[in-house]
């Protein structure tokens, strides 16, 4: 027993060399007993950690196994049994790999002629090549996250009309939130109910709001005139910054200078937040405190003062209006009017209206650019309905600089122009969705959790719907409506369908028609030989490298 104890000194001593100072400094005082079982405490606590750890690293590495490899291969085969096809997944990355590689690949091909318009091969070839080897709905694989594309109109309706409960928004990545702002677009449930009630009377009383900011724009047109007479310009920066005035103004109205310098700010921000999009495949990017993701932070939070500072001003100035006449005069605005309409009592507050006027900024100014962009290139290659939809123009307006709202009614060749640039090019090409249950859809189940693509742009250019001549700019298919222009009433999709169709969108048409009137009563206009017809998908559909176009001044309708 001496022994063993003598041993167990020996062994102490030589441990006190190895063990952490702290159990060793100032134990003069202690009996060897007490170290020892401060040592053995230690020794344990230090296993614990060390089991934690591994235990923690075996979860996550189960939780991998399972996200990565169980999951998705257990739903495949539950669409395999039901006969659902689509290109073979590969592990952890899906079919991200050759979608890539496929735009890359098309993307680098010649472009062909700049009036042809069959441009999903080019924009979304995989959409294209897997829509055409396995039907109107097929599976793809989003990484590990089943994607089911649904492009056939009678489905599409079940998922936004007629059973859209089962379905949710999908959650946007984080930077685009940032960007979109938590405001009609990115808001579910009961709130998205409670703010559409709200919003949407606002925004069908500023119809004449925009005639009014696009008068700027008409002004614009004629700064852009130029002394020699016909000039070149991009109309895809020019309407840039045409948009972005008129829905400042329709936005913020009598406080347009301070709107103006939030949306700048916004716009400062959609370049960081782009940017670092493009980095998100390095986990906790966003979260490093780098010269960008700094100012991209100060950036929102400056946004978001700078907008609640102007709320409140508005809500002071709405307050000392309805004391002093009986009304509210500064209600006329997006945000006069919902400061008016939306206050605490009616469920939404400052912050609410704050998200909101950034969501307004967002989701309507590129996509109204984008419109206003094709429509312009549109009539560039095609100089007989440039003809037609200006004979009109001065048939409807006579000497009227800009048409009136009831002029806008008139302006049918003008409408089914717009709407044959909506259908070809439509400026969102795809809708998403979430399913929040298994649903049935046609004949497949389809598992909680999948993700739903309605791709816009294929169901566009679908020749089983459109006709042999799908691809062709035929504005003249639209002169029976909407609904009678192809072989379904709803293939015709570009602002959605449902409860959630585009609330802005009968502001943009009036901003369209308006902008449109004003370009084609002054000018003729012509493709460049600087333009190439490259279209190409980042969130909108662009034109690759801009539109220049030449824009030749009509002196008749000066001297009139
Ligand atoms: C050519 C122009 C535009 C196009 C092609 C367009 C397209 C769309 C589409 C396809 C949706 C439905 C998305 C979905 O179902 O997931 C949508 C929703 C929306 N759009 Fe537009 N949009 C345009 C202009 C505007 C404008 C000018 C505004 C406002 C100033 C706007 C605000 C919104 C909002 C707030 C939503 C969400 C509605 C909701 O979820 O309740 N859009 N848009």
């Amino acid at each position: 027993m001496k022994q063993v104890k003598g041993l167990h000194e020996v062994i102490m001593n030589e441990f006190c060399i190895l063990l952490p100072s702290y159990l060793c400094q100032g134990k003069q005082g202690s009996t060897r007993k007490e170290m020892m079982k401060e040592w053995w405490s230690w020794s344990a606590s230090v296993m614990v950690q060390h089991s934690l750890v591994i235990l923690l690293f075996l979860l996550l590495a189960m939780k991998a196994l399972h996200v990565l490899w169980l999951k998705p291969k257990k739903l495949e085969r539950l669409f395999w049994r039901q006969g659902m096809r689509g290109p073979p997944r590969r592990l952890v990355i899906g079919n991200v790999g050759e979608m890539v590689a496929m735009v890359l690949a098309a993307s680098s091909m010649p472009v062909r002629s700049s009036s042809y318009h069959n441009i999903l091969p080019r924009v979304l070839p995989f959409l294209h090549q897997w829509k055409k080897a396995y039907g109107s709905i097929f599976l793809m694989w989003f990484g590990p996250t089943p994607r089911v594309v649904v492009a056939e109109p009678e489905l599409i309706r079940e998922v936004l009309v007629t059973r859209v409960q089962l379905f949710d928004r999908y959650v946007a990545h984080p930077f685009v939130r940032q960007l979109e702002g938590e405001g009609l677009v990115n808001l579910r449930g009961a709130k998205w109910a409670l703010h559409r009630k709200l919003i949407s009377p606002v925004f069908n009383c500023l119809c004449r709001r925009w005639g009014e900011g696009c008068r700027h724009g008409g002004e614009a047109v004629d700064r852009g005139r130029g002394s020699s007479g016909e000039v070149e310009v991009d109309v895809a920066e020019w309407y840039q910054s045409i948009t972005e005035d008129v829905i400042t103004r329709v936005t913020f109205g009598r406080s347009y200078a301070d709107g103006k310098a939030v949306f700048n700010l916004q716009a400062r921000l959609m370049v960081l937040a782009a940017e670092a999009f493009n980095r998100v495949f390095v986990p906790g990017y966003r979260y490093l405190p780098t010269k960008k993701n700094r100012e991209r932070w100060k950036l929102d939070v400056d946004i978001r003062q700078n907008l609640a500072m102007l709320v409140s001003r508005r809500r002071e100035i709405a307050g000392k209006d309805e004391a002093e006449k009986g009304a509210s005069l500064s209600a006329k605005d997006l945000l006069g009017q919902m400061t008016a309409s939306c206050g605490p009592a009616a469920g939404i507050n400052s912050s609410d209206v704050v998200e909101e006027c950034k969501t307004f900024f967002f989701a309507g100014k590129q996509t109204t650019t984008n419109l206003l962009t094709w429509t312009t290139l549109l009539l560039a290659m095609h100089p007989e309905w440039q003809h037609i939809a200006r004979e009109e123009l001065l048939h409807v307006c006579g000497s009227r600089d800009l048409p009136s709202p009831d002029d806008l009614h008139k302006l049918k060749t003008l409408g089914m122009v717009v709407n044959e640039t909506l259908r070809l090019y439509p400026p969102a090409v795809a809708i998403l969705r979430r399913a929040k249950t298994d649903v049935q859809l046609g004949r497949y189940t389809v598992p909680r959790g999948t993700e739903i693509l309605i791709p816009i742009l294929a169901v566009h250019h679908d020749e089983s719907l459109w006709g042999a001549e799908a691809h062709r700019f035929d504005p003249a298919r639209f002169s029976q409506g909407l609904s009678r222009a192809a072989r379904h009433p709803n293939a015709f999709i570009p602002w959605g369908l449902g409860e959630r169709t585009c609330v802005g969108r009968d502001l943009a048409i009036v901003e369209a028609k308006l902008a449109l009137a004003a370009v084609l009563s002054r000018f003729e206009i012509s493709l460049s030989p600087n333009y190439t017809h490259a279209p190409m998908v980042t969130m909108l559909l662009y034109p690759k490298h801009g539109a220049p176009l030449i824009f030749k001044p009509i002196t008749k309708i000066e001297e009139q």
